[in-house]
């Protein structure tokens, strides 16, 4: 008899806050198969089903996108905006700490526009108003997929408990691409490389030290969800290896590196090389854990930034599910809804029917037809 998992009130990171976070309403034009849509959301778990194709995870990827300014699924921008239309818009009335804001996304001829409470305001300040956290049927990338995918997860969670991490970002960047500019162009001097290698130096210093800040955060309630979730797997151990050899400064060892950068056309060290990465007792090779071990892994570790998160902001982010009940069993998916429930979380879930093991818990449901039309069914 497979044991029935359950969590115990002090095994779940459970972080108490005092405040809430969800959103009230959502509105869409023009966003995948969508001309308008209108959703009425509640705090709780609102459940939204329809037939396959019929939009619904394009309705998580909206509200997503207010949190991440990309979507979760592959293909770019360009893709969310629906067949023929020229610009699309996202709005959503956020509710936090029992204040209402009004946020605004929209995008038109290639740019970002970002609007709070009838202001223009850059992007950024945006994203930091919002905090989504997605479960679907790519997150086990997350554990499988290229560090890419790790260093974004990660570099997520330090803006939105450091939001000084962006600037910090954002100066690296640019030092890195002056950089690259000069080693493509065969440039020799030593004068033009050392004030952005000095650049990357110092903010990289600055990235790694939240970076391992924030890890060494996620590591608690990881193990404790771990422990709960797939306690076969043994201790967790999550390390962190920064872009550059541990003995070394960065801005001495990319002066002494031009050379090789050089034929390989580009900074092959530095922040933007960083990786981390999850190591099990149990399972000392990621090719030992089976798919559903890695998409509990996975929904793990955007648990435990959702616990870091309220811990940090004083309240849960948004939580959504695309297709949980293909993603996860249904004593999972109980016992994962009904803690996020006890935390004061609003739950996003989609699936083409309503999930048993949801059945008695939604508090509203939707329906998406074919064409993209949506309905309030409770
Ligand atoms: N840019 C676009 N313009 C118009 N339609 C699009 C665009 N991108 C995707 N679609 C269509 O939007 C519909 C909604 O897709 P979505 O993945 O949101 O549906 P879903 O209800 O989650 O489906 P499933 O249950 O199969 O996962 C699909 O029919 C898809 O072909």
């Amino acid at each position: 008899m497979p044991q029935t998992p359950a969590f115990v009130a002090t095994q779940w990171p459970a972080v108490q806050t005092t405040d809430a976070l969800w959103v009230r309403q959502l509105v869409l034009h023009h966003l995948r198969c969508f001309a308008e849509a209108r959703l009425d959301l509640a705090p709780g778990i609102n459940v939204i089903t329809g037939p396959n194709g019929a939009g619904k995870t394009s309705l998580l990827e909206a509200v997503y996108l207010l949190s991440h300014g990309h979507s979760f699924r592959a293909g770019g921008p360009q893709a969310l905006l629906r067949r023929g239309a020229e610009a699309l818009d996202v709005f959503a009335e956020l509710l936090r700490a029992g204040s209402s804001h009004r946020l605004g996304l929209g995008r038109r001829s290639g740019h970002w526009e970002a609007r709070l409470d009838g202001r223009d305001v850059a992007l950024a300040e945006l994203l930091g108003q919002c905090a989504v956290v997605c479960f679907e049927p790519g997150s086990h990338a997350l554990i499988s997929g290229p560090p890419e995918e790790r260093r974004r997860f990660m570099d997520w969670g330090v803006f939105h408990v450091e939001p000084s991490f962006l600037g910090h970002w954002r100066r690296y960047r640019r030092a890195l691409e002056q950089r690259n500019a000069l080693l493509r162009h065969g440039v020799i001097a030593d004068g033009e490389y050392r004030p952005w290698e000095e650049s990357m130096g110092e903010t990289a210093a600055l990235l790694d030290q939240a970076r391992v800040r924030y890890l060494e955060a996620l590591q608690k309630p990881l193990t404790r969800l771990l422990d709960r979730l797939i306690p076969e797997l043994g201790c967790v151990e999550l390390r962190y290896r920064r872009g550059w050899p541990a003995d070394s400064e960065l801005a001495a060892y990319l002066a002494a590196s031009r050379l090789t950068d050089q034929q390989r056309g580009h900074t092959s060290a530095g922040s933007h090389r960083a990786v981390w990465s999850i190591h099990f007792a149990a399972a000392p090779q990621r090719e030992h854990l089976s798919r559903g071990q890695e998409k509990l892994v996975a929904l793990a570790c955007l648990l435990a930034q959702a616990a870091v998160h309220a811990e940090h902001a004083g309240f849960w982010p948004i939580i959504a599910f695309d297709d949980l009940a293909s993603e996860l069993d249904r004593d999972h998916q109980r016992m994962v809804v009904d803690q996020l429930l006890a935390c004061g979380a609003q739950v996003l879930v989609t699936g083409t029917e309503i999930p048993d093991a949801l059945s008695t818990r939604t508090t509203r449901r939707f329906h998406v037809e074919q064409g993209g039309r949506v309905q309030l069914i409770q």
